[in-house]
C-alpha cells in the first residue's frame, strides 16, 4: 500500500512523466524529445563534469576542473531559485526490449540483481541534482555532487522481472544550502502497464570542483500545495535524520524499555546450573550474533571510479548489498528478498587503490524478517589504520520464520537495539 507521501509524489511524478514527454529537455540535461537510457545517464554525467575516460588522464582533468572554482556562487542568494519541474527526469532501463542488457542485471534466481538497481538509482539521483543546479551559461558544472546518504528505499513489489522494461522517474524534493534531497520512483512494464516497484530518497551534497569544501546550490521554489507538501516532507526528513543521529546508541544510553529487553535476553540465556554471570546457554532456534557474520574484501581498482575519481557510491552499495543478502541467506538457509534499505551513510570518500573491508552482521530478526548491518572500512596497509567509510542497513524477508539472533557482549547488544530500531522504522513505513 502506498503511504500518503508516496501518493502525492506519485501524482507529481506522473505529471512529471507527461511533462518530460511534452518537452523532454531538463536544463539541457537530456537530448530534446528522447528519453535517455541508463548508459546515456552515465555519459551525460561524465560530460557535465568533464570526467576523464582514461585513468591516465585523471590528474590533468583534476587541474582543469580546479579552474571552475571561479564559477561557484559566494552565497545561495546569488543563485536563481529552481522549480521541481526543472529537475524532473525520466530514464529507461530497457531490459525487455534490449535482451543484450539482461546478462548484467540477471541473478541466478532469474530475477534482477538489486545491487545493479542501487547503482542506477545513484547515477540518476546525481543527474537529478545536476539538472537542478544546471547553469545554461556554463559548459561544465563547477559542482562536484556526491552521495551523502540514502535516506530510504521502500519496496512496493518484491519481484523485479529480468525481461521487462524498467522506468525511473524522479526530481528534487528538498534543498538546503549545500545539500539536495532527490526522490525517485521505479516501475516495471507488465501486462500492458507500468507497476510500482520502489520509492527511493537520496541526499546529495554539492562540493567545490576539487571536492574539498561544501558549495551552494540553487534554492527550490515549490509551486502549489502538492509541491509545498513534498517540500515540507523534505524538512521533516531532515529533522528526523538529525533526531536519529542525536539519539544514536553510539552517543547516548538505550531507553529504559530497550535496557529491559536486553536484560531479559541476558537472563533467558543464563545457565541456571551455574551461579555465574558468564555461563550462557543458547536457547533452541537461536544463534549467537558472533555466528551471524559474513565478511569480504574489495580492492578498489580504477574501473570502479566515479566521475570524481573516487570509488562510485553505487558500487559500494552493490557490494554491501550483495554481502548482506548472502549473509541473510546463509543465516536463514533460504532465499531472502529485500524489503527496505535505509540510512546508508557515506561518511568518507573511498580512494582508488584502497583495501575495503566489508563486514556484515545479522543484528535483529523477527518472524520471517532479518535486519542486516554492513560496515565498511578502508584499511591502510602501511599504517594498518582502519577508517569507517560507510554503514548500510538492509531489511530482508525470508520464505519461513528465522532463528532469533542473540547478543552476548554489550557492543553486540547495542547492534541488536540499533537493528531493532531500523526494523521498527521500516515496518512503520510499510503499514
Ligand atoms: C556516477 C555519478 C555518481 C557519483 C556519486 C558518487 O559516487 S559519490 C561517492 C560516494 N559518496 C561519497 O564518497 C561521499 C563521502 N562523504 C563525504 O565526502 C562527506 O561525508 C560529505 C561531503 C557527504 C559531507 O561532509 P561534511 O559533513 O563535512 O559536510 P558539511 O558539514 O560541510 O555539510 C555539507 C552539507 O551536507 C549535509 N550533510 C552532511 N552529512 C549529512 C547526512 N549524513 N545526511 C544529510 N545531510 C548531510 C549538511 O547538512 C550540509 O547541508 P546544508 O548546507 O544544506 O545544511
Amino acid at each position: 500500500m502506498l503511504c500518503p507521501r508516496s501518493l502525492i509524489l506519485d501524482r507529481v511524478l506522473k505529471s512529471a512523466v507527461s511533462f518530460s514527454c511534452r518537452k523532454y529537455s531538463v536544463g539541457q540535461i537530456s537530448q530534446q524529445g528522447k528519453v535517455p537510457d541508463m548508459a546515456e545517464v552515465r555519459n551525460r554525467l561524465r560530460e557535465i563534469v568533464g570526467a576523464s575516460t582514461n585513468w591516465q588522464d585523471h590528474q590533468q582533468v583534476l587541474v582543469e576542473r580546479a579552474s571552475l572554482s571561479q564559477y561557484l556562487a559566494r552565497s545561495q542568494d546569488q543563485l536563481p531559485p529552481k522549480r521541481m519541474k526543472d529537475s524532473m527526469i525520466e530514464a529507461h532501463l530497457p531490459l525487455g526490449s534490449q535482451p543484450a542488457l539482461r546478462e548484467k542485471y540477471l541473478n541466478s534466481h532469474n530475477s534482477v540483481r538489486f545491487g545493479r538497481i542501487l547503482e542506477d538509482l545513484d547515477c540518476l539521483g546525481v543527474l537529478i541534482c545536476y539538472s537542478h543546479t544546471w547553469n545554461e551559461e556554463l559548459k561544465r558544472s563547477p559542482l562536484s555532487i556526491v552521495t551523502a546518504l540514502v535516506d530510504k528505499i521502500d519496496m512496493r513489489q518484491n519481484i523485479i522481472y529480468p525481461d521487462c522494461d524498467i522506468k525511473f522517474t524522479g526530481h528534487v524534493t528538498w534543498v538546503g544550502k549545500t545539500s539536495i534531497e532527490a526522490t525517485m520512483h521505479m516501475s516495471q512494464y507488465q501486462d500492458g502497464a507500468y507497476t510500482d516497484v520502489l520509492d527511493a530518497t537520496f541526499v546529495m551534497v554539492a562540493r567545490d570542483p576539487e571536492n574539498k569544501r561544501a558549495a551552494f546550490v540553487n534554492p527550490l521554489k515549490p509551486e502549489g500545495p502538492e509541491e509545498e507538501a513534498i517540500f515540507h516532507q523534505g524538512e521533516v526528513n531532515k529533522t528526523r535524520r538529525v533526531e536519529l543521529s542525536t539519539a544514536s546508541l553510539l552517543k547516548v544510553a538505550p531507553t529504559a524499555e530497550e535496557r529491559t529487553l536486553i536484560h531479559n535476553l541476558f537472563l533467558n540465556t543464563l545457565d541456571t546450573r551455574r551461579v555465574s554471570f558468564r555461563g550462557r546457554i543458547l536457547l533452541p532456534n537461536s544463534v549467537w550474533m558472533e555466528d551471524a557474520k559474513l565478511k569480504g574484501l574489495e580492492i578498489c581498482h580504477p574501473e570502479e571510479r566515479n566521475i570524481f575519481n573516487r570509488i562510485f557510491g553505487g558500487f559500494l552499495m552493490r557490494k554491501a548489498y550483495e554481502l548482506g543478502r548472502a549473509n541473510a541467506c546463509v543465516f536463514a538457509g533460504c532465499r531472502p528478498t529485500v524489503v527496505a534499505v535505509d540510512d546508508i551513510l557515506f561518511r568518507k570518500p573511498v580512494e582508488i587503490g584502497s583495501l575495503l573491508l566489508l563486514s556484515s552482521q545479522v543484528c535483529y530478526t523477527e518472524g520471517m524478517y532479518v535486519q542486516v548491518r554492513v560496515h565498511s572500512e578502508v584499511l591502510d596497509p602501511l599504517t594498518r589504520q582502519h577508517n569507517t567509510t560507510n554503514v548500510f542497513h538492509f531489511t530482508f524477508c525470508l520464505e519461513k520464520d528465522v532463528p532469533a539472533v542473540i547478543p552476548q557482549s554489550y557492543g553486540e547488544s547495542m547492534l541488536y537495539l540499533d537493528g531493532k530500531r531500523h526494523f521498527d522504522g521500516t515496518m512503520r513505513n510499510h503499514c
